[in-house]
């Protein structure tokens, strides 16, 4: 039988009422006592790292998590992460990147109610997640709602509907039915190298989200803050605005490019993502070197931002870094 280790990080799941409000309380032993259809599926191991909402998850926090499954990672056959459904798309994204030559299924899931309420989805969801961890496919994975998401894909895309994460702009990977999971994919090829952990990260990324009125001098504000990467969420296919006077924001951006800041630009759109090539607004900013973050989600751009300026200090290598395709992750 496999085995596998649960890491718990707390979020809605682990919550329950405390003196404002739902706060994670409950350890993995607890929650795993509620879920006796688990017997059978694999053999359980509990570790836990931290109790928290995922609001109040940093970056620092996927460092635990990456170096924990790093440190045990021989001991297991896949990790079972339960997190908080907020911010739980990053930190699928970051620890994607974090975990180079990953061979063993490491599978983040949690819940929309807690898992001690009666109309919890929270044990179907970890029952799930358990089954995806046992199998051979490998990877990082977000489940939820009887759907396997890619690392990179996953977004939460409702607040309170159980069907909560989509995968924006890749298939899902399975479907989770009953105890049978329908894979969409093949198993992949095992890398050839080890595991190696890439933990190296710069937070310094700003992320400006545009709306009609937008003013440069925020770009000047992150410039003078001393960020190093700016993410544009621009409009549509990746439209910034470049005319009426004071509004043109192609100015700003050379200002920050001409600091050594690296820009790139997602969209605001859900699907579809980036292409810049299209419109004047996309391609004059597009000519000046903003990187166009093509199908990345907002979650797996700022994760692969923090680990390229962690790792590279040239403005032009930190450009490759965020346009190389390892993932399949830009167009
Ligand atoms: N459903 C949830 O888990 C939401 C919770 N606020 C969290 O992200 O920790």
């Amino acid at each position: 039988m496999k085995k596998i280790c649960l890491l718990t990080t707390g979020g809605t799941i682990a919550s329950a009422e405390g003196a404002a409000g739902l706060i994670p309380q409950m350890d993995g032993a607890e929650m795993l006592r509620l879920i006796p259809a688990l017997t059978g599926v694999c053999q359980i191991d509990c570790q836990e790292l931290m109790n928290i909402d995922s609001s109040n998850l940093q970056p620092e926090h996927w460092g635990v998590i990456a170096r924990k499954i790093v440190n045990n990672y021989d001991l297991y056959d896949g990790f079972v992460i339960s997190h908080g459904t907020d911010t739980m798309a990053y930190s699928a994204a970051a620890l994607t990147y974090m975990l180079k030559n990953l061979a063993k299924p490491v599978v983040f899931t949690g819940s929309q109610r807690p898992i001690g309420q009666a109309d919890t989805d929270g044990k179907a969801n970890l029952l799930a997640a358990f089954r995806v961890a046992a199998e051979d496919h490998f990877g990082v994975y977000l489940v939820f709602a009887n759907t396997v998401i890619h690392g990179l894909h996953a977004k939460k895309l409702y607040t309170k509907h159980l069907n909560a994460f989509g995968s924006i702009n890749a298939p899902i990977m399975a479907h989770v039915a009953g105890s049978q999971l329908i894979w969409q994919v093949p198993v992949s090829q095992k890398p050839a190298e080890l595991l190696a952990l890439r933990d190296k990260m710069d937070q310094r990324v700003f992320v400006l989200t545009l709306t009609p009125g937008i003013q440069p001098q925020l770009i000047d504000m992150a410039i003078l803050a001393e960020y190093r990467g700016i993410i544009i969420e621009g409009f549509g296919a990746g439209g910034v605005p470049n005319q009426n006077c004071e509004r043109n924001l192609l100015p700003a951006i050379e200002r920050a490019l001409k600091a050594g800041v690296v820009v790139a630009c997602v969209s605001q759109c859900i699907y579809d993502g980036t292409y810049m090539d299209c419109y004047e607004v996309g391609i004059l900013a597009e000519r000046m070197g903003v990187v166009s973050a093509g199908n990345m989600t907002l979650e797996a751009l700022l994760a692969k931002f923090m680990l390229a300026l962690g790792e590279c200090s040239d403005p032009g290598e930190i450009r490759r870094f965020l346009r190389d395709n390892t993932y399949g992750e830009v167009i």
